[in-house]
């Protein structure tokens, strides 16, 4: 490993952060079916009022003046009515249709009556909740709905839809590659002799499209060799945007990031963090084949430590790349006592309550091991030259986990 002063924790987030928000790629147009999980690229302004014409909240009657009305006709959802042009007549109305100009109410069906000479007598309710919409209730055409930079989910697909949109704008998806780093590592069947199973390669894709890549190609064991490595990275250059790998990290006889990267041209952006467990982790910029910017994230062997680049490095750098703003961290209350690790910053795997409002630390948590990961929600931030009593507000990195899982 290169000599470097790890640096600090809060501080490498913002490096990675910035370094890909400084390469956020254009703009493209997608489908709105295709946009969920993606990142409006600019602010999403409604095309029209909202509703986009006077709409009729009841299936009644819409009516001129004072009654009883001479009906004279009748408007669907989907029509565009005549003016009601004379007082005491009325039209048949749908819920959702567009409301004729001049009408002055709208009656209930369920409020009216009809006389024998065919017309509708009836009262028009007056309760807080109006039978009727009006143009730009819900927002005025061009008011801005949404910044750039906003996360779509289903709702914001409703709601681009429902303003007239059939594309949003967003950044391209990140594209990940993974090249996992150890000849020790066995691909199939179970540990033993000195050998262990890849834990990395199967997971580490699905965190990475959880942070909102692409994942175009998972490579490995890569032989432990400078050339074996050279290669693998050179390969992954082509077509990813962001190269994670796992292991090699440190300065062990076959550890060969580090002289790979130097003989690539990398630049650190990161070069080991003040972070217990994951301090070799890294991130650095490499040359790429056609001049656009290329990310290495250099993540720890020992697995939790792995996951614990991607949190501070690789997460922090996709939102940057997706033009999103980097998540503030929440403060909950300390379930129990968590130990500072001097002058590192602690991430120690918790489980929320159920509240979501105290983080209790979880066991098994070594640096090799993922079955405390497998039961925590995310991490305790114990800053350096702090502890975390049992009570105290203490700041919580989730893990990027979808409603449901860990109940
Ligand atoms: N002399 C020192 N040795 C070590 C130090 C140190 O400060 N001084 N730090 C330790 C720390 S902390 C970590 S983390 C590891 C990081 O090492 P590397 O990134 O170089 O990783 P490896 O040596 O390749 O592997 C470490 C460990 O993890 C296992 N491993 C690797 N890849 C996988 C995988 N895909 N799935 C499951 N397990 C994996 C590997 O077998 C090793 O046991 O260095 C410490 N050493
Ligand atoms: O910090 Mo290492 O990353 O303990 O396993």
């Amino acid at each position: 490993m290169t000599e470097s002063t790890p640096v600090d924790w809060e501080l490498a987030r913002t490096l990675a952060y910035e370094a890909g928000l400084a390469a956020v790629a254009g703009v493209e147009r997608i489908p709105l079916g295709e946009a969920d999980g993606r990142t409006l690229a600019e602010p999403l302004r409604t095309l029209t009022d909202l509703p986009a014409f006077p709409t009729s909240s009841i299936d009644g009657w819409a009516v001129r003046g004072d009654g009883p009305w001479r009906p004279v006709g009748r408007v669907l959802a989907g029509g565009a009515p005549e003016p009601l042009t004379e007082d005491g007549t009325c039209v048949e109305i749908a819920t959702g249709a567009m409301v004729p100009e001049h009408a002055t109410a709208l009656v209930r069906i369920e409020d009216s009556t009809t006389g024998a000479d065919g017309r509708v007598s009836g009262e028009p309710r007056n309760g807080p909740v109006p039978d009727g919409r009006l143009p730009g209730e819900e927002a005025k055409r061009g008011e801005e709905l949404f910044p750039a930079g906003t996360p779509i989910d289903p709702a914001i697909i409703g709601v681009a839809a429902t303003c007239g949109y059939e594309t949003l704008p967003v950044h391209p998806a990140p594209r990940a590659a993974l090249l996992v780093f150890g000849d020790e590592l066995l691909t199939s069947g179970t540990p033993g002799a000195g050998r262990v199973r890849d834990s990395l390669g199967p997971q580490v894709p699905s965190w990475l499209r959880r942070y909102g890549a692409t994942v175009g190609s998972v490579t490995g064991p890569v032989k432990d060799t400078l050339t074996a490595h050279l290669d693998a990275i050179r390969s992954a250059l082509d077509s990813a945007d962001l190269i994670c790998t796992t292991g090699g990290t440190m300065n062990g006889p076959v550890d060969h990031l580090h002289p790979a990267l130097a003989e690539l041209g990398a630049t650190y952006l990161v070069n080991t963090v003040a972070v217990r467990p994951g301090f070799p982790m890294l991130l650095a910029r490499v040359p790429g084949p056609d001049g656009r910017p290329r990310f290495l994230a250099g993540l720890p062997g020992n697995p939790q430590s792995a996951v614990i680049a991607l949190v501070t490095l690789v997460a922090p750098l996709l939102a940057g790349l997706q033009g999103r703003p980097l998540p503030a961290l929440p403060t909950v209350t300390a379930g129990s006592a968590v130990a500072g690790r001097g002058g590192f910053t602690h991430l120690a795997l918790a489980a929320l309550d159920p509240t979501g409002r105290t983080a209790t630390p979880v066991g098994h948590v070594g640096s090799a091991m993922l079955r405390g990961l497998a039961n925590a929600h995310g991490f305790a931030v114990v800053r350096p030259g702090t502890r975390t009593a049992a009570g105290d507000p203490v700041p919580f990195l989730p893990l990027p986990l979808t409603p449901g899982e860990r109940p």
